[in-house]
């Protein structure tokens, strides 16, 4: 559904984005993350046609962007990261303005007003000004606008930032079902990890403006050779038994410290056969935390540093 191909954006002697290329398919949600001035948002423009790529090719739906921006248009929507609104307005009027920019009118405007008004769950405020709107409410209508052409692609540049968790939920919950009902396809740029760890099958990790890595979670532990972390505490152990940890399956390295042992396990292992098996050397546990590797500590081995930075 989306192609970027060499996508590299210059301000002058500045690279924002180096040589990206990556595709998202009918249906998938795609993750973007990066540290701030990563380039995220940048990526993002040049898709929604605010930006012109320096070099590269962008198609959508198979159509090339440069050649023929209206039918991509078309068939896309855009959350942008502030709020485009007209705070004087309702929110049925906003969907109605910028519905009639998309080519709707009469009947069909009319009727894709409510639906999308209802798909919010703002059916009973639609006649409300914007202005006397929560935060959470106004992220809605933002995100509503970008409905209206019923998109084949959506892109979302930080949709929940600042918001209350309802509103957070809902947005996120309406991306799910556009994807399970109509098979839109989704970019979703964000700084919130567990956002973005629960939404997103696969996703790229954008830093100083290169991909530096692309792939889904499960992929991108394997080839980094990501470990799980188990940690237990015992009341009693003999040396032996702590050497027979290695050789536990699933275990890759163990560490004792005092009554605690820390053992990097490969993703995926079965946790209650490995504490099971470290019962059975003879270690008496007394409590044990198991830690999957999650995208904050991939973005970290990959970059030094953490992605709230
Ligand atoms: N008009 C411009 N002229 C020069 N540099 C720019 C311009 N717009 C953006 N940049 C730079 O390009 C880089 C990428 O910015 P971008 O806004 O894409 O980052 P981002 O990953 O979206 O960050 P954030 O999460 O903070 O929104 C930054 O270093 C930014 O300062």
């Amino acid at each position: 559904m989306l192609r970027l191909k060499n996508i590299t954006k210059k301000y002058k002697d500045f690279t924002a984005v180096e040589d990206v290329s990556f595709e998202v398919g009918k249906g998938e949600i795609f993750g973007l993350l990066g540290p701030n001035g990563a380039g995220k948002s940048t990526i993002v423009s040049m898709i929604g046609t605010i930006l012109q790529p320096t070099k590269g090719e962008i198609f959508i739906d198979g159509i090339s962007l440069s050649e023929n921006p209206h039918d991509c248009k078309t068939r896309m929507g855009i959350v942008p990261q502030e709020l485009a609104l007209y705070q004087s307005l309702t929110a049925r009027d906003n969907l109605e303005f910028f519905g009639s920019l998309y080519g709707l009118y009469g009947n069909r405007l009319k009727q894709r007003v409510s639906e999308v008004l209802d798909i919010l769950k703002l059916t009973g405020k639609g006649n409300q000004e914007v202005s006397e709107y929560s935060g959470g409410m106004k992220r809605r209508v933002n995100f509503g606008i970008a409905l209206m052409n019923s998109p084949k692609l959506l892109i979302l540049d930080e949709p929940t930032v600042g918001i209350d968790p309802q509103s957070r939920s809902h947005i996120l919950d309406t991306i799910r079902r556009l994807k399970e009902e109509k098979g839109v396809a989704v970019v979703y740029t964000s700084h919130y990890m567990e956002e973005v760890e629960c939404l997103c099958e696969r996703v790229g990790i954008v830093d100083h403006g290169n991909l530096i890595a692309l792939g889904s979670k499960d992929g991108l532990k394997q080839e980094l050779d990501a470990c799980d972390t188990l940690t237990a505490s015992f009341s009693k152990a003999n040396p032996d038994a702590l050497k027979r940890l290695e050789t536990i399956r699933g275990v890759k390295r163990t560490s004792v410290e005092k009554d605690m042992i820390t053992l990097l396990v490969s993703p995926g292992s079965n946790v209650l056969d490995i504490v099971e098996d470290m019962k059975n050397t003879g270690i008496r546990l007394t409590s044990f935390q198991y830690e999957e590797i999650n995208l904050e500590s991939i973005f970290l081995q990959l970059t030094g540093k953490s992605l709230r930075n």
